[in-house]
C-alpha cells in the first residue's frame, strides 16, 4: 500500500517534457523539508498498486505518467513501475531529489538536488545520472552540479508566493543562463496557465 496525495492528469509543466500530457501520481511523505516548497503533500489516502493502476488507467490518453510527491523515491519499487507499465501501456517519468536510489524501469528521471539548501547537505544525492538535471534557482554556484550526468540540464525559478520576489527570481535565472549557456530556462508553465 502506498500513501498517494492526488492523482490527476494535467499537462506536465516543467522541463524537458512541458506540454506533454501526463497523468500526475503524487505520493504522500519527503525525506528533505525544502523551506520553498510548493507542494503541500502530506495529507493522502493508502492505496494498494492496483488501485494505483486502475486510476491512472482512466486516462488512456496520456503518454506519461510522473510519480511526484513528497519524495517517490521513498515509496516505489520495480512492482509498482511494472505494474503501471504492463497495466497503461504508458511511460513512466520520476521527479526525484535524488537521495535514493530508483527502481528498475523508469523512462524518464528529472532530478532536482537539494543540497546546499537548508536540510539538504544530511541527505546526499546518490543518483550519479538522469536525463534531465532541473535546479530550483537561488544564486547557487552552478559548478556544484558538474559531477552529475545528464543530458539536460535546466534552471527553475524558485517560485515564491510574493509577486515582486518571484519576478525577481525569474530574472535571476535569465541571467544565470546567459551566463552559464549550458544550463536553460524551465518556467512552471502550469502556473502561466492556471491549471494544476
Ligand atoms: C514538489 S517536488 C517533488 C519531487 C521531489 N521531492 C523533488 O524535489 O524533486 C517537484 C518539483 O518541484 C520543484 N519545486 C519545489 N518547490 C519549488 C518552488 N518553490 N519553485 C520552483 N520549483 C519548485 C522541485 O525542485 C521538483 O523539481
Ligand atoms: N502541471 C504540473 N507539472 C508538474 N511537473 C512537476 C510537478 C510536481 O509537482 O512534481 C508538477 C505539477 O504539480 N503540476
Ligand atoms: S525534496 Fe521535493 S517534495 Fe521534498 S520538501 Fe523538497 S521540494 Fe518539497
Ligand atoms: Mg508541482
Amino acid at each position: 500500500m502506498l500513501k498517494v496525495n492526488e492523482i490527476f492528469y494535467s499537462l506536465q509543466g516543467e522541463g524537458y517534457n512541458t506540454g506533454t500530457a501526463s497523468v500526475f501520481v503524487r505520493l504522500s511523505g519527503c525525506n528533505l523539508h525544502c523551506a520553498f516548497c510548493d507542494t503541500r503533500h502530506e495529507q493522502g489516502t493508502m492505496m494498494s498498486v492496483a488501485d494505483i493502476v486502475e486510476e491512472v488507467a482512466r486516462y488512456p490518453q496520456a503518454p506519461l505518467v510522473v510519480l511526484t510527491g513528497g519524495e517517490p523515491s521513498l515509496f516505489i519499487d520495480d512492482d509498482l513501475v511494472a505494474a503501471l507499465k504492463q497495466g497503461t501501456g504508458k511511460r513512466i517519468a520520476i521527479e526525484t531529489n535524488g537521495t535514493h536510489a530508483l527502481p528498475a524501469g523508469i523512462d524518464w528521471v528529472t532530478l532536482s538536488p537539494k543540497q546546499g539548501f537548508e536540510g539538504g547537505d544530511a541527505h546526499p544525492v546518490v543518483l550519479d545520472r538522469c536525463d534531465e538535471l532541473k535546479v530550483v534557482y537561488l544564486g547557487q554556484d552552478l559548478s556544484q552540479y558538474q559531477g552529475i550526468a545528464a543530458t539536460h540540464r535546466y534552471l527553475q525559478p524558485c517560485y515564491v508566493p510574493d509577486e515582486r520576489q518571484c519576478q525577481r527570481n525569474m530574472q535571476a535565472c535569465v541571467e544565470a543562463v546567459l551566463a552559464h549557456p549550458e544550463w536553460r530556462l524551465s518556467l512552471q508553465v502550469h502556473r502561466v496557465l492556471h491549471i494544476r
